[in-house]
């Protein structure tokens, strides 16, 4: 721990070093610019002034204007040759080109020709590039580069502020402005049923998400926003889904695209025994392209860091129920960053702003704004949104219970199309607030028109002459609509089960929704992101440097387990009797229970402790074999350290006639089968499960194995079990112990003299 933090220390350094020199070099920018727009200006009324001096010579009022020049040449002394005065001025403008009558430097086409600004800007960039990627390797330097990178968008940002068609045009066409490949997410007639159960989630929605825009899902809360959204990301569970989801206009899978989707869920999985920083970099390192350079991953972090407002507690741990770390709200917002720094081209959040005060979601909506800019496809679902929030959303999606659409389309549209219905906000509301009070049945949708908020779902379907499904056609036939009959059918489950029925369909739907998990987590589908991630390899290293972070800050809980191993091994050690009729077979017995016990639960962490966080990530694409073959390459330093832990007290309380080396060839052999078992159960089942099973699979197995059997079926699982093999190893280790057969051979000895006397 003290070496990850003097190493941490080491980084902020050069950290807080390359900032201080930005912000320095940012200053005498500024100041640069002041001067040389002073001396601009200046150049340019010198200019006017020269030009009508020699146009008006003859002039006797010219008399005025030449004191003036003499005036204002004293004030900012140009070189007399004209040589000289060029090449002072193409210094300061930077550019090249002929040189005009008086002395003053205009490129082709006048010196605002924004193309050809444009291409002389391109090309020295591209070269400054080339050159600054070969010289950029320190942590410093990347730093620097980062930090400056981030001043010049801030300083261009400013600059678009006031924007006019020439700038957005060039914003629009830039080098600087880097664009995402684009994903629309088209749905018709999308209807989501529960397996089994016949429940229907989503009844026959139709719409769009675009890219460049933020789309808010709002509604009732169990209206099916979360069940919308994740039916989109291809994240649905033990649903039987109808109708067609199109990514840009073809009907493929979501998952195709999943490197560059990014999914934020409700709840922050995020590593609590990890810094913000480190959090950032590790989803960057492994879901960003191989392509970019480490640099531009850096500066993709601290991009994020900064458009959060994480830089503060960036080095800070972000904390488990146990341990404190970082507050809710960052906590969620590092929750989002997660996803950020992939760079994604479409962005699914669940619920992001939720527990966040409204100056930290105006600065996360700023930020996801900031997203949308570059193209990406924004969705989020939000409660109660502040209306300073909800005017910065694009589009909204408002759904009713049952999971019917109400509204889909422009924010700025919404007033106007309840207002149609005769549902207007009274003064003083929020309108969201407003319309989800409505759609829960708190409030009525309008004290003078008799329209009933359950008809909304029907009048939003007549609205847009969608298909009205069959339940609501005759409900339709009343509101007098020539209907488009759809074939859904209600789906209500209405009428009676029975017991057996019920808990058949739990069961069908449980097994359902198993499926569906081991489909999207471990199921391969075509990839057509165009984006190549780091191989296995990579990965493996980077896992291997997170896992070993971790294990270091987790250091006292290692601590413990050595201890407990070290009691055991005092206990077992004095009550431990090798005698020469079982070979302290009795006392082996009890040393495999403790051992298969105490290592099996620790590695039962190892996968138990993360495991939705391992499932976030392996959605996201990332390795789940580099993520298994790290971990248990940081665990193999337990295995062979444990059994030698244990036997150093077993030895110095027993002494048996074994070697050392045969008890710690014996052990750790044991210590290997009972680590998988506890990686098996750790990964197959739940929390609860895998830790009773962990318990009684060690105890039951050497109890039988360690009986003398009858029943042949019990004789032969003792056959299949460990602890049998393992009991057997430790007592020959001890009965051929050369120890042993010497005693055996001096008594024997002593027996033939004895006899042999006798006989005398
Ligand atoms: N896999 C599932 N199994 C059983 N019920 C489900 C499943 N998925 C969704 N539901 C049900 O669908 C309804 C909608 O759930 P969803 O989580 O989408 O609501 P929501 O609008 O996001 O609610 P909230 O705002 O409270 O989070 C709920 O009644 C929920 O119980």
């Amino acid at each position: 721990d003290q070496i990850l933090s003097i190493r941490e220390r080491r980084r902020a350094r050069n950290r807080e070093g390359a900032a201080r020199s930005v912000q320095q070099k940012e200053l005498v920018r500024a100041r640069w610019k002041v001067a040389k727009d002073a001396a601009t200006k200046h150049a340019g009324k010198l200019q006017a002034n020269l030009s009508r001096r020699f146009s008006n010579r003859n002039h006797p009022e010219n008399f005025e204007i030449l004191h003036d020049l003499d005036v204002q040449e004293d004030s900012f002394p140009l070189p007399t040759n004209n040589a000289g005065n060029s090449s002072a001025l193409q210094l300061s403008t930077g550019l090249e080109g002929p040189i005009n009558r008086s002395g003053l430097h205009i490129p082709e086409g006048g010196p605002h020709n924004p193309a050809r600004l444009g291409l002389e800007i391109k090309g020295k960039n591209s070269k400054e590039k080339i050159l600054k990627e070969k010289e950029i390797r320190t942590d410093s330097q990347i730093f620097k580069y980062a930090y400056a990178q981030i001043e010049k968008e801030k300083s261009q940002e400013r600059q678009y502020e006031n924007i006019t068609f020439s700038g957005v045009v060039s914003l629009a066409t830039g080098d600087e402005q880097k664009k995402r490949p684009l994903i629309e997410v088209g749905f018709k007639d999308l209807t989501l049923t529960l397996k089994g159960k016949q429940r229907c989630l989503l009844k026959c929605l139709t719409g769009k998400i675009m890219p460049g825009r933020i789309t808010a899902v709002m509604g009732p809360s169990g209206a099916g926003k979360t069940t919308l959204m994740s039916a989109l990301a291809g994240k649905e569970t033990g649903c039987k889904k109808s109708g067609l989801v199109l990514i840009n206009g073809k009907p493929e899978s979501i998952h195709s695209y999943k490197k560059i989707v990014g999914f934020v869920p409700q709840d922050d999985i995020v590593h609590g025994n990890l810094t913000v920083e480190e959090n950032l970099r590790f989803s960057a390192w492994c879901r960003l392209s191989t392509k970019l350079p480490r640099a531009e991953k850096v500066l993709i972090v601290e991009r994020v860091l900064m458009s959060l407002g994480l830089q503060e507690v960036r080095d800070s741990l972000v904390g488990t129920v146990e341990k404190r770390g970082i507050s809710g709200g960052q906590r969620k917002r590092v929750n989002v960053g997660l996803e950020m720094v992939i760079e994604p081209s479409l962005l699914f959040l669940d619920e992001p702003t939720s527990g966040l005060d409204s100056s930290s979601s105006r600065l996360l909506l700023k930020a996801l704004k900031h997203e949308a800019l570059a193209g990406v496809n924004i969705c989020m679902v939000v409660h109660q949104p502040s209306y300073a929030l909800f005017k910065m959303f694009d589009d909204l999606i408002l759904l009713a219970k049952g999971g019917h659409m109400v509204y889909h389309g422009s924010v700025r549209n919404v007033e106007e199309y309840f207002g149609g219905l005769g549902i207007n906000v009274p003064e003083r509301v929020n309108p969201p607030d407003h319309y989800i009070d409505i759609l829960e049945g708190m409030v009525e949708p309008s004290p003078s028109s008799s329209i009933n908020y359950k008809d909304l779902p029907l009048r939003w379907l007549l609205h847009n002459g969608y298909t009205v499904p069959e339940d609501m056609q005759s409900r339709a036939a009343e509101l007098g609509n020539p209907l488009r009959s759809g074939s859904e059918s209600s789906g209500s489950g209405s009428e009676l089960q029975s017991f057996t029925t019920e808990i058949w369909q739990d069961v069908r739907s449980n097994v359902e929704q198993r499926r569906d998990h081991i489909h999207h987590y471990f199921l391969k589908q075509k990839d057509l992101a165009d984006r190549r991630t780091p191989g296995i390899v990579r990965q493996y290293k980077y896992f291997l440097g997170r896992i070993t972070k971790q294990r270091l800050r987790e250091a006292r809980l290692q601590a413990t387990d050595y201890i407990i191993l070290l009691l055991a091994g005092a206990c077992l050690g004095a009550i431990t009797k090798i005698s020469d009729t079982d070979f302290g077979a009795t006392g082996y017995t009890y040393t495999i229970i403790a051992i298969s016990l105490l290592c099996q639960i620790a590695a039962l962490r190892t996968f138990s402790q993360d495991k939705l966080q391992y499932l976030r990530e392996s959605a996201s694409g990332i390795s789940s074999l580099a993520h298994f073959l790290a971990k248990d390459t940081v665990d193999h330093f337990n295995t062979l350290i444990k059994p030698v832990v244990f036997l150093s007290m077993f030895y110095f309380f027993t002494n048996p006639r074994s070697t050392f080396i045969d008890n710690y060839t014996v052990l750790i052999c044991l210590v290997y089968c009972v680590t998988g078992m506890g990686y098996a159960f750790a990964i197959f089942l739940n929390p609860g499960p895998a830790q009773l099973f962990s318990v009684l699979f060690p105890v039951c197995l050497t109890l039988i194995a360690s009986q003398s059997l009858k029943n042949e079926a019990l004789k032969g699982i003792a056959y299949l079990c460990y602890p049998k093999w393992t009991l057997e190893a430790l007592v020959i280790a001890n009965a051929r112990s050369p120890l042993f057969y010497a005693k055996q051979v001096y008594s024997k000895q002593r027996r033939a003299c004895g006899s042999g006397l006798t006989g005398v």
